[in-house]
C-alpha cells in the first residue's frame, strides 16, 4: 500500500487494513477548488493536517461542500517537497483515543499544495490567481507564533523585512511581506473582501495578524510603494477582517511507535522526515479525539460551512473567554505543572505521570480547587466539563505519545498567562486570599528548581529550550542538595519579575512563600518528591 492517488485506487487493500477512506471523488473536488477557490491554509504542519483538514474531509465525506482546501507553505518548502507532493497531498490521520481504539483515515481533502515563494513562478503565479479571485473567502494559518513576528529577540526588525520595506511588494522574502503582497493584488482587482484568521495558539491571535499586516502596509505607503487606500483596505473589517480564534487538540510530532503500527499494515512509503528547518513530518499525523475550534464570526466574504464539522462560531468576546478558560486554567496551567514535574521525576510520558498520585493530585488540586473558582466562564463550553475531559480523559490517554519535556519548551514564556492571571484574580477579589494558593506557589517553586539542571536523583537533567533560560538559570546554578536558605538573594530576580509572571510575586505576597518551598525541594536528593508528598495532600 503506497499512499498517493494511485495506491489509493487500490481501494481494497486501504479498506481491508481498516482504513477510512474519502466518500467523494477526490477529482471533482480539485477541479471545484482549482476554478473557485474559497480556502487557503498557510502552515503545512501537523496540527493543520490533523485538524483542520479533518474537519473539511467531513464536510466533504458528507456532502456539504464541494470544494477542498488549498494549502501554503512559506516557510519550510521542504514539506511541500518532499511529502505533499510525492504523496498527491494524501495523509494519514491516525486517532488515538483512550478506550485504546484507533482510527485511521486517508485524508484527502487537501487538493493543492504551494510554495509561497516570488522564485517559484508556477506556484506565485497561482497563489496570485487564488488571491485574485473572489471565491476567496477565508486564508487560515498555523505558522506559529514566531512567523508573526517582524522583530528579533532585541526589538530590530528582522533583515529579510527590512529588505522587503525597502524593496516593495514585487519580490518579498519575509514571511508578512509574501501575504501582504499577495493581499494588495487582491485590492488591485477590486478590494475583494477576505478574512484572514489566525489558527496559532495565542491570545487575541487575529489582532497579531493584523498589527503584522498593517505594519507593513504602512511601510510600503510611506516608501512610496503602494496604494494609500491599502490600509483603510486591511484595516477596515468589512473589507479585510482578522476574526479571534481558539484552537485545542493535542497533537504530538509523528511518532514511531504509530509508524511501526502502520507499517505493519502493509503502509510501505511511511518514512518521516525532520526537515532542515526542525519540522517534523511524516504521511501520518498522530493526534487525540478531542478537539476544539473556536473562531470569530467575522467574514466579510462570507466563509465556508466548518460548522457543518463542529467548528464553534461566535463573537470576539466569547472567543477570548474559550481561550482564557483554557490556557489560564483548564488545560495548560496543568500541563506546565506535569511537565516541570515531569522532568523532575524522570517521566517522559504525560500520561504515565497521570498515574502517579502524587502528580495527578497536584494538577486536580490546582485545577479544581485553585483555578475553578476564578475561571473565566464562556458559558458555551463548561470549565468544569472541560477539566473533567482534561484530566480524566485526555492526559491519562495512554495512547497519546506526548511528554513532559515537548510543553517543558519556553516555561518562561508561558507562566505569565497560566498561573498570573489566577494569582490577579486571587489578589483583586474579596472573598478570596491569595496567601491561601499553595500548589501553584508549589509548581513555581518547582520550576525554579528545575532551573538547577540537576533531576531528583541528583542525575544532569536536559533543558528544554527556553528564551530565558541563560538569563535565569545562572541565578540558581549553583545551589546544591542540603544547602540551607535563606535562598531570598537568588530567588528575587527571578520571583519579581513581572515580565516572566506579569505580577511582582512579592507584591502578591506568595514570594516568600515560594522561598520555602524551594529551600525544601533542594534539601536533599529525593526532596522533589517529598516536598510534593507533604503539600498535594
Ligand atoms: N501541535 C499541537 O498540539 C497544536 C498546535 N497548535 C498551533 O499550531 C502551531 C503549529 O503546530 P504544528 O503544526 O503542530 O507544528 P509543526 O512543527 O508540525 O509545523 C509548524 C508549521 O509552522 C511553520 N513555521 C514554523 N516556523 C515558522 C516561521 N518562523 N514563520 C512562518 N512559518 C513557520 C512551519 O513551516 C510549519 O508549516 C503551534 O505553534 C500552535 O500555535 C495549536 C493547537 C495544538
Ligand atoms: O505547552 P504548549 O507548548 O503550548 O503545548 C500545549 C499543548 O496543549 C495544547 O495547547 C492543546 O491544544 C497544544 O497546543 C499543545 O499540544
Amino acid at each position: 500500500m503506497k499512499l498517493n492517488l494511485k495506491g489509493l485506487s487500490d481501494e481494497k487493500a486501504w479498506r481491508d487494513a481498516l482504513y477510512n477512506l474519502p466518500k467523494f471523488s477526490i477529482e471533482k473536488v480539485k477541479g471545484n477548488t482549482k476554478a473557485y477557490p474559497n480556502w487557503v491554509h498557510f502552515g503545512a504542519g501537523n496540527i493543520f493536517r490533523a485538524f483542520i483538514a479533518n474537519v473539511q474531509q467531513n464536510i466533504l465525506n458528507e456532502g456539504k461542500s464541494d470544494r477542498g482546501i488549498v494549502v501554503a507553505e512559506g516557510f519550510d518548502y521542504e514539506i511541500i517537497e518532499n511529502m505533499n507532493k510525492p504523496h498527491d497531498n494524501l495523509s494519514v490521520l491516525v486517532t488515538l483515543r483512550a478506550n485504546g481504539s484507533i482510527e485511521k483515515t486517508v485524508i484527502a481533502s487537501i487538493v493543492e499544495s504551494l510554495i509561497v515563494d516570488t522564485y517559484s513562478k508556477e506556484s506565485w503565479c497561482r497563489l496570485k490567481e487564488i488571491f485574485t479571485s473572489p471565491s476567496l473567502q477565508m486564508v487560515s494559518f498555523t505558522i506559529t507564533e514566531k512567523g508573526y513576528s517582524l522583530k528579533d529577540g532585541r526589538g530590530g526588525f528582522l533583515p529579510a523585512v527590512i529588505d522587503d520595506f525597502n524593496n516593495g511588494p514585487q519580490n518579498p522574502v519575509s514571511y508578512i511581506g509574501k501575504l501582504v503582497s499577495l493581499l494588495y493584488e487582491r485590492y488591485m482587482n477590486g478590494k475583494i473582501p477576505l478574512a484572514l484568521v489566525s489558527m496559532d495558539n495565542m491570545s487575541h491571535n487575529g489582532t497579531k495578524l493584523l498589527n503584522a499586516v498593517s505594519s507593513f502596509a504602512k511601510q510600503w505607503i510611506e516608501n512610496g510603494f503602494i496604494d494609500n487606500g491599502f490600509e483603510a483596505y486591511v484595516s477596515d473589517p468589512k473589507f479585510v477582517a482578522f476574526p479571534w480564534s481558539m484552537i485545542d487538540k493535542i497533537t504530538p510530532r509523528p511518532d514511531p511507535s504509530v509508524r511501526e503500527m502502520l507499517q505493519k499494515d502493509g503502509f510501505e512509503d511511511i518514512d518521516d522526515i525532520v526537515t532542515s528547518k526542525n519540522t517534523y513530518v511524516a504521511p501520518f499525523v498522530n493526534a487525540e479525539e478531542s478537539e476544539y475550534l473556536v473562531i470569530e464570526d467575522l467574514f466579510p466574504n462570507g466563509r465556508p460551512n466548518l460548522e457543518e464539522g463542529g467548528v464553534i462560531f461566535t463573537d470576539r468576546e466569547t472567543v477570548d473567554k474559550v481561550e482564557k478558560m483554557k490556557v489560564c486554567t483548564c488545560l495548560n496551567p496543568l500541563h506546565t505543572a506535569l511537565a516541570i514535574y515531569g522532568c523532575l521525576l524522570g517521566y517522559t510520558l504525560i500520561s504515565k505521570e497521570m498515574k502517579d498520585p502524587e502528580l495527578r493530585t497536584l494538577v486536580e488540586k490546582i485545577g479544581y480547587e485553585e483555578g475553578l473558582p476564578v475561571v473565566v466562564n464562556p458559558i458555551i463550553i463548561d470549565p468544569k466539563e472541560f477539566i473533567d475531559e482534561v484530566l480524566q480523559v485526555r492526559f491519562p490517554n495512554p495512547f497519546m505519545p506526548d511528554t513532559p519535556q515537548r510543553i517543558a519548551s519556553d516555561t518562561s514564556q508561558k507562566l505569565g498567562i497560566r498561573f498570573g492571571e489566577t494569582i490577579k484574580a486571587y489578589m483583586t477579589r474579596e472573598d478570596l486570599n491569595v496567601t491561601d494558593l499553595k500548589l501553584i506557589p508549589l509548581v513555581i517553586a518547582g520550576w525554579c528548581r528545575y532551573l538547577i539542571g540537576l533531576d531528583d536523583n541528583g542525575e544532569k537533567l536536559e533543558l528544554s529550550p527556553d528564551p530565558l533560560l541563560e538569563e535565569v538559570a545562572p541565578y540558581v546554578r549553583d545551589i546544591s542538595f542540603g544547602d540551607k536558605g535563606p535562598f531570598h538573594d537568588k530567588l528575587k530576580p527571578i520571583l519579581s519579575n513581572t515580565t516572566i509572571f506579569s505580577v511582582n510575586l512579592y507584591d502578591a505576597g506568595i514570594g516568600e512563600k515560594v522561598e520555602i518551598y524551594f529551600e525544601e525541594l533542594v534539601s536533599k536528593k529525593g526532596a522533589v518528591r517529598d516536598t510534593l508528598k507533604k503539600y498535594v495532600y
